[in-house]
């Protein structure tokens, strides 16, 4: 952790700074006082915060799960799968703490850009509230400097009307008159420039307050565009951080279900979704305020309109006030000039007068000097005509002289009237925009107090983002300090499971070396055990199959059952002979219960001898109609020993598929008359024959066989086998019950590890009815027929008794059957008989010729069953555990 780095609970005598200050506050009189720049808030809050710039990301930091990984060591029997779950717990930590670094790092960036955007809102908004405060100063001081250049006009206008006063020339009256009425009507003149200018003033203001109006729209309106813009970002942001969340929550489902949040992970999910609800809020009161901004902004225009159509009627009543003037100042020069005109000619009129009276003056004087009486008496009486004539002259100049004083007077109240009017209406005007710079002016500091409080609030809001911030950067902080310990500690970790695992599979190693001789050892003791088990059974063994009573036994005595059976002893047979019970011995015996299954369980270790490489006869005796087909073949629903024998091989070829390699044929004969035909071959009526090969193995030239791989083709044998035979005969029944029908499946094996090969051979055959030649009575091909099955049964009886009583000569070719099993009924092979009987009184005589057979044959005991030469070497190797010999070229497959 960052020594500098200030946390909530720091004693604050360590603290220099105040835990928050106030952001400075606008004041108008220090913009132009250039003040020292206050710091930035991101400043402020490194500062307070004590953050130098950006903490480099690989300080070192001490880490509390330092030693976390390094307790493992207690686990040393650790095994491969416990390894590989904790490496992909680790990956996935890995990829946990990399997501949510890469989320926290993204919110500090996406923090510092919403600091910097307030920030510039702050500065516009003080910008901004700079200039109105500047326009509004400017605005009064123009009102001042307009009202002090109209009083300089005023007094200026006044010592003008002074000087003409003096400078002008006439009479008394007229002069103060005329004094009085340009007086007025400069005044009045004033006024109308005045007017004009303030108008022009006014109408500067105007275009000022319009332009200020739409910088501050299009301040506001930039302001609207970014906080929607900022508002848009936002919630994208929030809507990827809860998206991101979500993700995250899937993802620790499985943690979070074992109980409450305690992961470093979980909080730092809560503090994502807290900073998430406070941005949440941020973008809440940020779309508040630009809500407010917009209504502020809509009132501002409609005051402007407001303000607008004031001056609208300003400008009117101005336009009608100067008109008014005008025609008053029309009406006043009309009145000048005509006063001016009477002025002129009662002056005119006045000097005139003046200079008769002098030339009167000097003509009285005159006469006075010459004394005649009589002509004095005239001059006197025409100078006193004169004087009447002058007196009444004088009282019409009088009267003129009032008339137009009466007037002067009436047209001065008139103009004063006119000034006093104009006077009020300007002062209405005067007052009516006083009002609105008022109210412009008092708005304007409404709208700076709201901008204030708007700005405390922000701060405020800062103030409390600022402890999750330190909470966030906190854990930030303490993140990276597990992030760079996690490679050493997963280093250790790897080392040490690295170490257990190569342990771990050196003991494996010498564990598999261990079971494998102990395996090695328990196949040859299985070998053993089976073959003694054979041995102690006999290498010949029979088993008699009692068929159930069917349709074609017939009813009345000949129908009735002959045979019974032991129930403590399954090998005995007990046959009611006219009276008298005989008993048989078999191995084993199957009731006419006994299903086909059960069967075939009895047979079943045969088949397993013939994949460890011995050879194997598995023939059913009897006579027609006892059931032999249905025993070896069975039906489509029950299927006998044969497809039973081969489903079982693949089962068991596939079981050792791991060590072994297994091949499959099969070939389908039958012996027909001594004739061996190929049921798989092209033409199958072709007679085959038994050769002796060089080396002394028997084997039959052309012989087809098919390799086998699955039940079906098996099925698909059986099929192209059935429809050869049946091709050949018009009666297939007869033909069936008078051939022998031998199915021969070699499995041929190799061992993966040691290539040891083994051979073992399966022959299955159903023979032809055992039934005595003398019986049928029938004679030609019938009778050639029987001679020959009884001579090929014989034939197989004289060689098991050749082989029981181990005569030095067995006559196996006394027949073609025995010929071709030749390699199957010796001392190495394995025999089973299955005699077939029907348990009705009608087939009695046949029946007991039959368990005869068999009790003859099961007597003989030809020793152990001999292995394949390779099987054997095989055998060998694996007692001594030394390395396989040298395999020989393989035999072709022979009979
Ligand atoms: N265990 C048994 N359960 C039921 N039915 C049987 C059984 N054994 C034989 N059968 C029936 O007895 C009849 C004769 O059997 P099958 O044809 O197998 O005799 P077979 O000895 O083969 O005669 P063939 O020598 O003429 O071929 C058949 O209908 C068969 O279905």
């Amino acid at each position: 952790m960052n020594s500098k780095v200030l946390l909530p609970g720091t004693p604050t005598s360590k603290i220099k700074e105040p835990a928050f200050r106030t952001p400075m506050s606008y004041s108008p009189r220090i913009v132009g006082n250039k003040p020292v720049p206050s710091p930035s808030r991101s400043e402020l809050w490194k500062k307070q915060l004590g953050f130098e710039d950006d903490i480099p990301v690989d300080s070192p930091v001490e880490s509390e799960d330092e030693n976390s990984l390094d307790e493992s060591d207690d686990k040393e029997n650790i095994s491969i799968v416990e390894y590989k779950t904790l490496q992909k717990q680790l990956d996935e930590r890995n990829s946990e703490r990399d997501e949510l670094l890469f989320t926290i790092r993204n919110l500090s960036e996406k923090n510092k850009k919403y600091k910097q955007k307030l920030e510039k809102e702050e500065m516009t908004k003080r910008q901004q509230m700079r200039i109105l405060c500047k326009t509004q100063e400017i605005n009064l001081m123009e009102k001042d400097k307009l009202i002090g250049n109209l009083q300089s006009l005023v007094e200026e206008q006044e010592g003008r009307l002074v000087e003409a006063e003096t400078a002008t020339n006439g009479n008394g009256s007229l002069k103060l008159q005329g004094n009085a009425n340009s007086a007025a009507y400069n005044k009045m003149v004033e006024d109308i420039k005045r007017l004009h200018e303030e108008k022009v003033s006014l109408t500067k203001q105007l275009e000022l307050v319009q332009s200020e109006m739409e910088n501050h729209s299009c301040m506001n309106g930039v302001s609207d565009d970014s906080n929607q813009e900022i508002i848009t970002r936002l919630e994208k942001e929030k809507k990827e951080l809860q998206e991101e969340l979500n993700k995250y929550n899937k993802n620790s489902v499985q943690p979070s279900d074992t109980g409450p949040c305690h992961t470093d992970t979980e909080k730092q999910v809560e503090k994502l979704l807290s900073h998430n609800k406070e941005l949440d809020e941020e973008v809440q009161e940020l779309r508040q305020s630009q809500a407010r901004s917009t209504s502020l902004f809509e009132e501002g225009v409609k005051k402007q309109k407001d303000l607008e159509e004031e001056l609208k009627k300003y400008r009117e009543k101005l336009t009608k006030l100067q008109e008014s003037l005008q025609k008053k100042t029309e009406e006043q020069k009309e009145g000048e000039l005509k006063h001016r005109d009477q002025v002129s000619k009662l002056q005119e009129e006045h000097r005139v007068t003046s200079r008769r009276m002098r030339d009167l003056m000097v003509e009285v004087t005159h006469l006075q000097a010459r004394e005649p009486e009589v002509v004095t008496k005239i001059k006197l009486e025409d100078s006193q005509s004169q004087h009447s004539q002058l007196s009444a002259l004088l009282e019409q100049e009088q009267g003129l002289n009032e008339q137009l004083s009466d007037q002067v007077n009436k047209q001065k109240e008139r103009l004063i009237s006119l000034a006093q009017e104009t006077a009020e209406k300007l002062e209405e005007a005067e007052r009516a925009k006083e009002a609105a710079i008022q109210n412009t002016k008092k708005q304007m500091e409404r709208n700076l107090k709201h901008l204030e409080a708007r700005y405390k609030q922000l701060c405020e809001q800062a103030s409390l983002v600022l402890p999750a911030y330190q909470e966030l950067f906190k854990s930030y902080t303490q993140l990276q300090a597990q992030c760079r310990q996690f490679p050493q500690a997963l280093q250790t970790a790897i080392t040490g499971i690295n170490n257990q695992i190569c342990q771990a599979i050196r003991n494996i190693g010498d564990y598999n070396k261990d079971l494998v001789r102990r395996y090695h050892k328990e196949m040859q003791l299985r070998k053993k055990y089976h073959n003694e088990l054979v041995e102690l059974k006999g290498n010949i063994r029979v088993f008699c199959r009692v068929r159930p009573k069917i349709k074609e036994d017939g009813g009345g005595v000949m129908g009735n059952i002959v045979v019974d059976y032991d129930r403590d002893d399954n090998g005995l047979i007990y046959v009611n002979n006219k009276g008298r019970s005989q008993t048989f011995e078999m191995d084993l015996v199957f009731t006419p219960e006994s299903t086909q299954q059960q069967v075939f369980d009895e047979v079943q270790s045969l088949v397993t001898s013939c994949v460890d490489g011995f050879n194997v006869c598995i023939f059913a005796y009897g006579q027609t109609g006892s059931g032999k087909t249905f025993t070896m073949e069975g039906n489509k629903d029950n299927p006998g020993i044969n497809q039973r024998a081969l489903a079982m091989l693949f089962k068991e070829t596939e079981d050792r598929g791991q060590d072994w390699t297994y091949t499959i044929t099969v070939s389908v004969m039958e012996i027909y008359n001594e004739m061996i035909r190929d049921l798989l071959s092209g033409d199958p009526s072709y007679k085959m024959e038994v050769k002796m090969k060089s080396d002394g193995g028997l084997h039959v030239p052309g012989l087809c066989s098919e390799e086998v791989k699955s039940v079906e083709d098996v099925n698909q044998v059986f099929a192209l086998g059935q429809k050869n035979r049946a091709t050949a005969t018009t009666n297939m029944n007869e033909h069936s019950s008078r051939s022998h029908a031998l199915l021969t499946v070699q499995v041929l094996g190799v061992n993966k590890t040691t290539n040891v090969r083994t051979m073992g051979k399966l022959n299955l055959v159903d023979l032809a009815g055992s039934e005595r030649v003398s019986k049928s009575g029938a004679d030609g091909t019938r009778l050639k027929e029987a001679q020959n099955i009884n001579k090929s049964l014989s034939c197989l009886g004289d060689v098991i008794h050749a082989l029981r009583s181990k005569q030095s000569h067995v006559p196996y070719r006394n027949s073609k059957l025995t010929y071709l099993l030749q390699d199957s009924l010796g001392g190495d092979s394995k025999t089973l008989m299955i005699v077939q009987i029907a348990p009705v009184e009608k087939n009695l005589g046949e029946s007991v010729c039959s368990l005869n057979f068999a009790q003859r044959v099961r007597t003989v005991r030809t020793g152990s069953g001999k292995q394949t030469r390779w099987f054997k070497q095989e055998m060998r190797q694996m007692e001594s555990h030394q390395a396989p010999p040298t395999r020989p070229p393989l035999p072709p497959p022979d009979l």
